[in-house]
């Protein structure tokens, strides 16, 4: 019989790809998404539920109707900015629904659950690279309502026959090879996403927020990681809770990391346009250098990323960016 998985955000950007690994590893998927930020188009495999995370009748009937083997839940709001601005509701959204979903998984005896998280609950990190056993003093609500997810899972998995893999991404960027999908998000305002509007002329310049960091060239660093590798560490996640019964939290990035200034020089170098770059002060809530040490997640589930390169990255997020020009909808 086929494994059969509930993906929530499945219509999202990581959830996508993930949806996509997925149908193509032979895994039956049922969407639950609510479209919010995400796009019915982007849904390659299965079947799209659009329904809303805190409508627990709604969920709890998308339950009783299928016999459910795990859960990958990506659903969530994602933008630190906008995390600082409306605290609320990010603690709605990314806390308060993953008890809904909870409970829903507790009623229909799913056992198996897959979070996403972030490299935002580590906060201000002291030591490089980041390890899982790294202090976590988040240092926006974005990431603290990840952490509190995190406890939530971790407490009812103590007093269940839960068995979760928490992922806590770095900077997810880049799409998938085919073309078919990338980054739908109208809002997205991630640096790869931006420089990439820059050359394509979609935006008038780039900024750089911050140039007086304690790090090398003074911009900030981070750990950006493909998007096709991150999804498919979620399949090896779930293999391994079909198999083990030692629930894990794994960093998901390459452990390398690169400055706002040689990310934007690669976008650049890659897509030959000299745009404008505007420095700019800090953003709130921002940390200097986020970048993962990535041997656990190798280690314990086989992960074995295979874009684990900038160019990669910049490349593919480039051609779709700029593919999304000639499908008006979606820009
Ligand atoms: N993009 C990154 O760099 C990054 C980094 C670390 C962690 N994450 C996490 O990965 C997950 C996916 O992020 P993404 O970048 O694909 O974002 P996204 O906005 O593209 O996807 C989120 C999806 O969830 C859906 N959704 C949101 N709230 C919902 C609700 N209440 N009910 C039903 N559906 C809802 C949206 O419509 C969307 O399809 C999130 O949990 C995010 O916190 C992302
Ligand atoms: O226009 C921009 C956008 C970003 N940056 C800088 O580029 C770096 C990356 O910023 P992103 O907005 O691309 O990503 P964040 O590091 O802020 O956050 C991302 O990664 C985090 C984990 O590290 C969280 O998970 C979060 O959801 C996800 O958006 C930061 O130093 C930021 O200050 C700029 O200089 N200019």
């Amino acid at each position: 019989m086929m494994t059969k998985v509930l993906v929530t955000g499945g219509a999202g950007y990581i959830g996508s790809h993930t949806v996509k690994k997925l149908g193509e590893a032979g895994y039956e998927v049922v969407i639950y998404d609510n479209l919010s930020t995400g796009s019915a188009d982007a849904i390659l495999y299965g079947e799209l539920i659009q329904g809303e995370l805190s409508d627990t009748e709604c969920l709890g009937q998308v339950f009783a109707n299928h016999k459910f083997n795990a859960v990958l839940h990506f659903a969530a709001s994602i933008s630190v900015p906008e995390s600082l601005e409306k605290p609320l509701a990010y603690y709605h959204n990314n806390t308060c629904n993953v008890v809904n979903l909870l409970r829903c998984c507790e009623s229909a005896n799913v056992n198996q659950f897959v979070f996403s998280s972030t490299a935002a609950v580590y906060g201000e990190i002291q030591d490089y690279p980041v390890k899982e056993t790294s202090s976590t003093i988040p240092i926006n609500p974005y990431g603290q309502s990840k952490l509190m997810s995190e406890r939530i899972i971790c407490d009812y998995a103590k007093a269940s026959q839960l068995k979760y893999v928490i992922l806590r991404y770095f900077n997810v960027a880049g799409a998938d090879s085919s073309g078919r999908i990338g980054q739908m998000g109208k809002k997205a305002a991630h640096l790869i996403k931006v420089g990439c509007d820059a050359a394509l002329g979609i935006r008038p310049s780039a900024s750089i927020f911050g140039t007086d960091y304690s790090t090398p060239d003074g911009t900030g660093i981070r750990d950006y990681i493909h998007v096709e590798d991150l999804a498919a560490a979620h399949v090896n996640a779930l293999a391994y809770l079909e198999q083990e019964s030692t629930s894990q939290i794994l960093n998901c990035g390459y452990g390398s990391g690169y400055s706002v200034k040689e990310v934007l020089s690669k976008i650049k170098e890659i897509s030959g346009v000299d745009f404008t770059i505007i420095e700019t002060p800090p953003r709130a809530g921002d940390p200097a250098c986020v970048v993962a040490s990535g041997d656990k997640i190798r280690e314990v589930i086989g992960w074995q990323p295979q874009h684990n390169s900038l160019d990669e990255i910049v490349s593919s997020a480039l051609a779709w960016e700029k593919k999304k020009l000639s499908l008006p909808n979606l820009v």
